[in-house]
């Protein structure tokens, strides 16, 4: 090719970069869709280079050099008005790869220890930290109100944009999910949720014999979480889908590995969540296998439940959605969510309230007293009002969940954007509050902040300098997209914790590094936990195993 077209090539590579950055900005564009564009272009280009007479380069070449200026010009483009004072959240400070990139945070959360970077860069930058060329995080409680009315960002599109809308995920429209979470709210009135206790009652033997049986083949030792994984997987198929589909994990194990792929999904979804069209290109190679998996098996549950001849034995939730009207790809949809939604937080809020027992034994002594007093049978019945009449109990839970749960849940500004303790933040902006250093701030936790102290949600609290905000738990989120099921969750958890609290004495494994294990408390969408949690459950003197009868 001569100098005069190759020249004419590269202006006009240049240019079609700066073009397709002015046609991006502010635009949301599927990342699989822009790969097929880019591929056609490429393909087409080295087509029409191979049929063009007197080339002194190959095409192949000349194509990639095209492809590469386009390229450059785009990214240059995008980088220079992120950093520059033109861009809405010029003012804000962050990191500099953050203002860059959404990859920053991506990256950040795939380690599960985005609070705890949230936090340090808080500290040294104040309340409003941008963290993503678009985000910003705040520390500051009066961010809660933004989350009365903001709508969610794409980070909740699971997992690329289709028609099918389900609850939890972002919906084009706020009258669908209003009306979807009115469906769903059938299942959490009073009387449905009393309704689930013959099935909670019964699942928690179950658990029981579970970790009796767990023990018997493992050195006297249980994985506590993955128990509380099974116990929550086989409840939340009879609350779900009316017990139809027989998951039964505490007897038969995890077969299809349904935890591990729901575990993988909500990470995924937690980690390229903030670079969607990077999520787009990944739905579409193996990579993101599990996450198909885990839609396909929860499908299949759903059909299987709706296709049903026998109705379960009490109302679950497909009950209200086939009686909502609810198209069937969104009942797979909100199948799957259900699922994920009642077995992630639950497990691992009952994981490290059983952990925080065991680490300081005084507190399980105190609880067992207090529940000794209510319940003096140790296996008798627990009424769901006695368990909430303690407030011991919601005490545990909520410093597990105080210390455990630190959600990162974005939302987007409206188009005129936003005030927050006086400070405009732009519209389109995804800003998400800064929970964990909320939750553990000593202006709404005091004293010992980073303690497990659940007496500091008793009336007396800590002393007469205590501060327990409980505003600042931001565990179960706020306003129209707060949780649904908490409840039943508070129901479920108190319920359990009771139980094992009266029939065992529980013990963390010898030589546990309780330093390693908090921290390897980690989030990943829903909390996780990096160390093992093995533990021994060793009946109390005068209970026994036996007495469970045919309970379970
Ligand atoms: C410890 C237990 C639980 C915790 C900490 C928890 C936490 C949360 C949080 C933080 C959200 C809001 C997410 C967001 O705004 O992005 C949420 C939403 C939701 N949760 Fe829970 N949850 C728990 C248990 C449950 C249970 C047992 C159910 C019952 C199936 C449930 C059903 C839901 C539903 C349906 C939503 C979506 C509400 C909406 O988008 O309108 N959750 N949960």
């Amino acid at each position: 090719m001569d100098a005069s077209r190759d020249t004419l090539l590269h202006a006009v590579a240049a240019v079609s970069g700066l073009a397709a950055w002015i046609y991006l900005h502010g635009r949301t564009v599927r990342g699989d869709h822009a790969l097929s564009f880019y591929t056609l272009c490429a393909g087409t280009l080295y087509v029409l280079l191979q049929r063009s007479p007197g080339l002194q380069e190959s095409p192949l070449r000349t194509t990639t050099v095209f492809t590469s200026i386009h390229a450059l010009c785009l990214s240059v483009a995008t980088v220079i008005y992120r950093l520059s004072p033109w861009h809405p959240l010029a003012s804000h400070p962050g990191p500099f790869l953050a203002r860059i990139s959404s990859l920053w945070l991506a990256y950040v959360s795939s380690t599960g220890r985005r609070h705890r970077v949230m936090d340090r860069l808080h500290a040294k930058h104040g309340p409003f930290v941008r963290i993503g060329p678009n985000a910003l995080s705040i520390n500051s409680l009066s961010a809660l109100s933004l989350y009365a009315h903001l709508e969610k960002g794409e980070s909740y599109r699971f997992p690329v944009h289709d028609r099918v809308a389900s609850i939890f995920l972002k919906q084009d429209s706020k009258e669908g999910h209003r009306e979807r979470r009115r469906i769903w709210g059938g299942l959490f009135t009073p009387s449905s949720i009393s309704a689930m206790t013959p099935a909670l009652e019964r699942r928690t033997w179950q658990l029981m014999q579970c970790i009796e049986q767990r023990q018997s083949v493992g050195g006297g030792l249980i994985d506590l979480p993955e128990a509380f994984y099974h116990w929550s997987c086989d409840l939340g198929g009879d609350v779900v889908f009316g017990g139809c589909n027989e998951l039964e994990l505490m007897r038969n194990g995890d077969v299809n590995n349904l935890v591990a792929t729901g575990k993988y999904s909500t990470a995924m979804m937690d980690t390229f969540g903030h670079s969607p069209w990077l999520l787009h290109v990944l739905w579409r190679i193996p990579a993101t296998k599990d996450m198909h998996k885990l839609v396909t098996m929860t499908a299949e549950m759903a059909r299987k439940r709706v296709g049903s001849k026998e109705p379960p034995t009490s109302r679950d939730l497909l009950s209200y959605l086939i009686d909502g009207g609810v198209p069937m790809a969104d009942m797979e949809r909100d199948g799957m969510i259900a699922i994920l939604a009642a077995s992630e937080n639950t497990t691992i809020t009952l994981a490290l309230a059983c952990y925080f027992l065991a680490a300081d034994p005084q507190y399980l002594h105190q609880l067992r007293n207090m529940l000794e007093q209510a319940f003096p049978d140790p296996l008798g019945p627990l009424s769901q009002s006695a368990l909430a009449a303690l407030p011991l109990i919601d005490g545990v839970v909520n410093e597990a969940l105080r210390l455990g749960s630190h959600f990162f849940l974005p939302r987007v500004t409206p188009k005129g954007g936003v005030e927050v303790d006086g400070v405009h933040i732009p519209g389109d902006t995804i800003v998400a509050l800064a929970s964990y250093s909320i939750q553990t701030s000593p202006d709404h936790f005091y004293p010992e902040p980073m303690n497990f102290r659940p007496e500091r949600w008793l009336p007396e609290g800590l002393g007469p300098d205590t501060k327990t905000d409980r505003t600042a738990l931001a565990a179960f989120s706020y306003g129209q997209h707060a949780c649904l099921g908490k409840t039943l969750a508070y129901n479920q958890m108190r319920y359990v914790l009771a139980r094992l609290v009266l029939a065992y004495d529980m013990s963390l494994k010898p030589g546990f590094d309780v330093q390693a294990f908090r921290e390897g408390i980690v989030g990943r969408g829903v909390p996780n936990l990096e160390v093992p949690l093995e533990m021994t459950f060793q009946w109390r003197p005068g209970v026994h195993f036996d007495d469970l009868g045919d309970r379970a």
